[in-house]
């Protein structure tokens, strides 16, 4: 089978368990995300694929082929792997130009020199570095030298292709430049791409898959849509979004089916196959709450506690009793005067439901897992579009 396959893989530093159970499955061709808050195991994960670590415990299969078996105590040497590793840390030769640096991995390999010249200017010009090709690192700001680490990566046209924070160092303008130029190599070259960042934005807009690490435990393996539309449980939604998901706790009921949640924002009646053991937590987007400052039946009422220009976008806080904040994105500009009653609506097949004890996502039935189903009927609110 070609791919990538970790399964029950276990490792410890010292008495730390750091990776606990991991299996993982990374397709051919997959633009892999591994993603989490400082400290989770993603570098962890990624240099025990390179060889740079070796769990104690699981397999490793790369490609079909064994590359760690720790019951047998095999750990195959990282040159045998096959794999490209682009590290936060660039690790250029200092003593080497631009050119030689990323030329080196191909010189190795004694390609014909003509044909090193078309690749490595073939690469420079992919990360828009041609013009620094007769300089050294040293005389290289941290986002250029970044940009000659992925070069000198994508030179050799790997089949798997390992980067950690690849894009930490560049500034705002040129990450975004970046993350574009690294989705359409990933286009082009079909690399199996592996890829570490605690950026969600990031996660979400380039890969094919994310896998969302909390302690060394793998949480979500999901595409970005299915990790942003449905987090499996609140860690998770919590962690994913910008600006960050609203939270409302709610009591609730079940019958037959159906759970009818109480709240802050009134009576909303949800399906679900299964009865939550008791409270549950609500889980809304910012840019899914729509805004009226105009009665509209069925609104919630809310009045303004604070507001946000951003230039494309405007985020309001909205309370009801000026304790807990509902956040609200409106694209474009708004101003509200701070007090001002406002009517809230929101699509109800986009709230997610947890139970609040255990955190889990409450399953909808509607035959797609844990996906919402259609707009439920809503008891408090009668939801729809608003208008200015
Ligand atoms: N060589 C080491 N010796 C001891 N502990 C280590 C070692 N390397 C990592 N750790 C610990 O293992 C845990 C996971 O580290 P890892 O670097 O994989 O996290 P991460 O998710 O990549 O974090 P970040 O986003 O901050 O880079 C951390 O608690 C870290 O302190």
């Amino acid at each position: 089978m070609s791919g990538i396959k970790l399964e029950k893989i276990n490792k410890y530093f010292d008495k730390n368990h750091i990776l606990k159970n991991l299996d993982l499955y990374i397709e051919d061709g997959d633009f892999m995300t591994l993603l989490g808050p400082s400290g989770c195991g993603k570098t962890t994960t990624l240099r025990v694929i390179t060889g740079l670590e070796n769990p104690e415990e699981g397999i490793l299969t790369i490609n079909g082929k064994e590359m760690i078996n720790g019951a047998k105590g095999f750990y195959a040497p990282p040159s045998k792997r096959g794999l490209n590793l682009v590290f936060q840390s660039y690790a250029l030769w200092p003593h080497m130009t631009v050119f030689d640096n990323v030329a080196f991995g191909l010189s190795i390999n004694k390609m014909p020199k003509a044909e090193i010249r078309t690749k490595v200017e073939n690469a420079l010009e992919k990360m828009r570095i041609s013009k620094y090709k007769d300089r050294y690192p040293s005389e290289l700001s941290g986002g250029q030298q970044q940009r000659v680490a992925i070069a000198r990566a994508i030179v050799t046209e790997p089949r798997i292709l390992l980067l950690d924070e690849p894009l930490s160092n560049l500034d705002a303008k040129l990450r975004l430049e970046m993350r574009a130029e690294l989705k359409r190599l990933h286009r082009e070259l079909k690399t199996t791409i592996v890829y570490v960042t605690h950026d969600q934005v990031e996660a979400l807009t380039l890969s094919t898959k994310i896998a969302i690490f909390f302690e060394g435990n793998m949480v979500q393996v999901d595409t970005p849509r299915n990790i942003y539309r449905h987090p499996i449980d609140i860690r998770v939604a919590d962690f994913i979004g910008n600006p960050k998901i609203n939270f409302v706790d709610a009591d609730c009921k079940y019958s037959n089916g159906m759970i009818i949640t109480t709240s802050e924002l009134g009576a909303l009646v949800v399906p679900c196959t299964q009865p939550p053991s008791g409270k549950v937590t609500l889980a809304i987007y910012p840019e899914d709450i729509q805004i009226s400052s105009e009665k509209v039946e069925g609104g919630i009422p809310l009045s303004v506690y604070s507001v946000m220009p951003a230039g494309s976008e405007t985020l309001f806080q909205l309370t009801t009793s000026g304790e807990n904040l509902i956040l609200a994105k409106v694209i474009g500009e708004l101003d509200l005067p701070i007090g001002k009653m406002v009517w809230v609506t929101f699509p109800l097949e986009k709230v997610n439901v947890y139970d609040k004890e255990t955190g889990v996502l409450v399953e909808r039935g509607n035959g797609e897992g844990s996906a919402p189903s259609a707009p439920a009927a809503n008891l408090g609110a009668k939801l729809g579009a608003s208008s200015f």
